[in-house]
């Protein structure tokens, strides 16, 4: 499978401190790519790179092989871009401004009218086409933002934070519009929100203080760290001490009178420990989970590394 997008040892100061450090990776299959970082980390900056919004002060950044310094132009129809704040023009119609957007795209005369109505179709805002921006909600003028950037049928959608500032349904909303838009496109998605890539990123590329620290599937993000507590349910919950007896257990958590969490380290037989102890106390153990790590954990150890 060919690259589709390639980033190379990108690096960018705005004064004299880096603002993001060799940054690499390549892209080749349509999804959802997910780039976390803190606040600062340096997303904006990447992506506003590839963009062509800012011009890196060193690497390289190709589309479909095209080298973006050697053809801007073509490169960038290659290219589709929400930055964080849409640059929508609100005293237009949505008809309006994506017939100004795929204009902006070069697409041809004759075909900008199939272009702007496949991108209202797509993002679910037809029945909105002639109304003005200004008179829309925040969820549907995110819309209007993504259907600009995809009117072109670019290869790559940059997406940065685009469910910031939207109330929890139009949230919702959005995520299950750039699912769609991962089935046919590559799409970049920056977010700070953890639980947000998770849900729709195939795969995770993490920066921290401008530098890679991750990247990678979202399940071996998932999986970075080893499961370090169980949970289980008994009829007859054990005191605190009973439980620490066992080999390996190192803290106790009573989440209610049947439910605890089981915290363990180097113990890869916890749950059979657990077991074979309720059946000698009669604990009566009903269910028992070994917990993945939790997403917060594995990004607050690999932000201490960066
Ligand atoms: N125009 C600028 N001039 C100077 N420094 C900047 C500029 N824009 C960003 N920076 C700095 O570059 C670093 C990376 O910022 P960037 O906006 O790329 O991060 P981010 O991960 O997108 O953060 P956020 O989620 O807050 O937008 C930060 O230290 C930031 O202060």
């Amino acid at each position: 499978m060919s690259t589709v997008l390639k980033v190379e040892n990108l690096s960018h100061r705005y004064s004299t401190a880096w603002a993001i450090r060799d940054i690499s990776f390549e892209i080749s299959q349509t999804g959802v790519i997910g780039l976390l970082g803190s606040n600062g980390a340096g997303k904006s900056t990447t992506m506003n790179i590839i963009c062509g919004v800012l011009k890196q002060t060193e690497g390289e950044v190709y589309i479909n092989g095209i080298n973006k310094k050697d053809d801007p132009r073509l490169a960038k129809r290659q290219l589709g871009f929400l930055p964080q704040t849409p640059p929508l023009y609100f005293d237009f119609t949505v008809n309006e401004y994506l017939t100004y957007a795929a204009d902006l795209r070069f697409i041809e005369k004759t075909a900008v009218k199939k272009a702007v109505a496949e991108a209202m179709d797509k993002t679910g805002i037809a029945h909105f086409s002639s109304r003005l921006i200004k008179n829309l909600s925040g969820g549907y003028r995110q819309r209007v933002g993504i259907a600009q950037a995809i009117i072109h049928k670019p290869s790559v959608v940059i997406l940065d934070e685009p469910t910031n500032g939207l109330d929890p349904n139009q949230i919702i909303e959005a995520r299950k519009l750039i699912r769609e838009i991962g089935n046919e496109h590559i799409v970049l998605l920056s977010s700070h929100v953890l639980s947000e890539i998770n849900l729709l990123c195939r795969d995770i590329i993490m920066i921290e203080g401008g530098r890679i620290v991750f990247s990678d599937s979202m399940d071996s993000f998932n999986n970075y760290l080893q499961p370090s507590s169980v949970l289980a349910v008994m009829e007859n919950m054990p005191a605190e001490a009973e439980l620490l007896k066992l080999r390996g257990v190192t803290k106790v958590e009573f989440l209610s009178g049947r439910q605890c969490r089981i915290y363990f380290a180097g113990a890869d037989n916890i749950t059979e420990l657990v077991i074979a102890a309720s059946m000698q106390h009669q604990w009566r153990l009903q269910e028992i989970n070994l917990e993945r790590s939790l997403l917060d954990d594995v990004f607050k150890q690999l932000s201490r590394q960066s």
